[in-house]
């Protein structure tokens, strides 16, 4: 049959997107070994999204993160976030970067806070070292913690806090100087399923009430159970994506599972249905009218 004309958009590859990631590569170099922690990842995020990335330990998830904070710097391809590119950030552009465009949280509140110092504080802390104003800050803070449900623990430190608390704390001190992206590294890995739940509404508040993009990673499953997409990582690269819908008052709600094509046209397919009709090597491929049909090369298997 004959091939339909390719559009040609003229655009670049997520050219209205917040975060654009093409074909990322970081290689880590110790005096024995080369790993290849991202192996050619794509991943597009939008203004207003909030993903959650999965994928076995040692997928890449933290190294996507790191890269994505400005914290570690790609061996190869593009990262680009709110028009930033990671890849060329000079020492004064990362400073500005991961004080103004991106806010972290870890897995562990100890990381994210400062012993000594109460909720109020240290969210403070940030904004002054931003040159904020003091009435600014003040007001800034003490909304943050109210949005996030934690205003009670504005004059405790964190032993007086629970983990939970703690946490939420931690997202009002990442949201302090506005930044545009939010990353969550396993924000909820540390604590009970329901305070886990809680953490995980504070998140979803901050991205409804502030409209901060949020890409949260996550082992939990009832946390990717409940985002709008939720993107899996497999050997350091985007695999497949589960796109969810809320119900409405005609339709029930539905989860579809996606596998991801890179540019350059690979789509990786599971492994069980590799092992099913035991395509190997070569697969032959036709084009029908509206999909794609993949064969073994032994044979009709199909
Ligand atoms: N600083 C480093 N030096 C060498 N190898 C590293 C370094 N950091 C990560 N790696 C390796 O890179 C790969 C990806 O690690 P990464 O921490 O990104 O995975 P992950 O998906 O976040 O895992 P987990 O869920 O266990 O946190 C792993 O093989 C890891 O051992």
């Amino acid at each position: 049959m004959t091939l339909p004309a390719a559009p040609h958009h003229g655009l670049e590859f997520g050219h209205d997107a917040l975060v654009v990631c093409d074909n990322v590569v970081r290689i880590y170099q110790t005096e024995t070994v080369e790993v290849q922690a991202l192996q050619g990842l794509d991943l597009l995020v939008h203004e207003g999204e909030l993903i959650a990335l999965v994928g076995a330990s040692g997928s890449g998830k933290s190294t996507l993160l790191n890269v994505l904070a400005g914290a570690d710097a790609p061996t190869a391809g593009r990262a680009r976030v709110a028009g930033h590119d990671l890849t060329e950030l000079s020492r004064s552009e990362q400073v500005h970067y991961r004080r103004h465009v991106v806010g972290f949280v870890r897995q562990q509140a100890a990381l994210n806070l400062v012993p000594y110092l109460t909720a109020g504080q240290v969210v403070d802390l940030p904004m002054t070292i931003a040159g904020e104003r003091r009435g600014v800050r003040r007001s800034r803070a003490a909304e943050l913690l109210e949005l996030l449900g934690v205003a009670h623990c504005a004059d405790r430190r964190p032993v007086e806090m629970s983990g939970g608390e703690q946490q939420r704390v931690s997202i009002a001190v990442a949201l302090a100087n506005r930044p545009q992206l939010l990353l969550a590294d396993e924000p909820t890995g540390e604590l009970d399923s329901e305070t886990a739940a809680e953490v995980f509404a504070a998140l979803r508040t901050v991205n409804r009430e502030l409209g901060t993009t949020v890409v949260v990673v996550t082992h939990d499953a009832a946390v990717s159970g409940q985002v709008a997409r939720t993107v899996a990582i497999r050997d350091g690269r985007t695999s497949s994506e589960v796109l969810r819908s809320e119900e409405t008052d005609d339709a029930p709600a539905t989860a579809e599972e996606y596998a991801v094509m890179d540019r350059a046209g690979r789509v990786q397919l599971p492994r069980d249905y590799r092992e099913a009709l035991d395509l190997t090597r070569r697969v032959r491929l036709a084009l029908a009218a509206d999909h794609v049909e993949i064969r073994s090369d032994r044979g009709e298997g199909a």
